[in-house]
């Protein structure tokens, strides 16, 4: 299958960062929907979050606040990620969100790092896939970018694959960045051809996205959190401290002499 080369790839913003920070303390900021809320409104097509069994950045509430959030926002996109051996599918069950997310995370992974391998797993991950469906819910896998891998995906089910593009992002500006466009561009084309839309993500960041983009045929959706959250503080710092300069500025003017 050729993609239009005018296809939107989608933007889903993943807000994790931010209920990791909301988490270090009592106070409820920044809040998660009001972050989400504001992302949409400035353009993205959707929230990707990742609860994951130790809720140490999005917990269950989040999950449901952010759903009656999305459920009441045009065109907006709610994905979420997990493994569904462990928490995801009673979020699924109780949300159907548009898209489900299977990532084969261990309880305490430090960060999503591999995809799943067919055929090991096509047995326990048909059934599931074939739940979120019955539900209304669109599948997606989350696979490494190789090519003889699309084919199992698509039988077992899936609608769509997430490439996880950590490789890409570490060899962007090195030697191997070249090479990384030829193996993801390579692998999405081998989902097209067995009818897998495309997904991406995992450290996609501003350096290295426009080119991913460019390059991968077919690229529906890209999910973003840690550079854009990390990038949102950064491109927020100047307005903020002015905020707070005229907050003491204020209160200096308002002394009494
Ligand atoms: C599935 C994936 O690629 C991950 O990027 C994940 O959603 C991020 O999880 P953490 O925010 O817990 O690192
Ligand atoms: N699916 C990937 C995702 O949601 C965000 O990954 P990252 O940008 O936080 O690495």
């Amino acid at each position: 299958m050729k993609p239009s080369a005018s296809l939107r790839t989608a933007l889903s913003v993943n807000v994790n960062k931010v209920a990791l920070l909301r988490n270090t303390r009592h106070l409820g900021i920044p809040s998660v929907t009001r972050a989400a809320e504001i992302c949409l409104q400035a353009g993205a097509q959707g929230i990707t979050i990742h609860p994951r069994p130790d809720e140490r950045h999005i917990r269950a509430q989040d999950v449901f606040e952010l759903h009656d959030l999305l459920k009441n926002w045009p065109g907006a996109e709610f994905n979420i990620e997990g493994n569904p051996t462990q928490n995801l599918m009673e979020f699924i069950r109780r949300t159907r969100p548009h898209q489900a997310t299977f990532v084969p995370d261990s309880e305490d992974q430090f960060t999503s790092d591999h995809g799943w391998s067919f055929p090991q797993d096509a047995e326990r991950l048909a059934p599931l896939i074939a739940e979120c469906k019955a539900l209304g819910v669109r599948v997606s896998l989350f696979m490494d970018p190789v090519p003889e891998q699309m084919a199992a995906a698509k039988a077992a089910g899936a609608d769509r694959v997430e490439l996880y593009t950590e490789p890409f992002a570490a060899n962007w500006g090195q030697a191997g960045q070249e090479l990384q466009l030829q193996v993801y561009a390579k692998a999405a084309q081998a989902a097209l051809d067995v009818g897998l839309g495309i997904n991406a993500g995992h450290d996609l960041n501003r350096d290295n996205l426009a080119a991913f983009v460019a390059r991968v045929p077919g690229l529906a959706e890209v999910s973003i959190g840690h550079a854009l959250i990390a990038d949102a503080l950064e491109l927020g710092y100047a307005e903020t401290v002015k905020a707070y300069q005229a907050c003491i500025d204020d209160g200096v003017a308002r002394r009494k002499s």
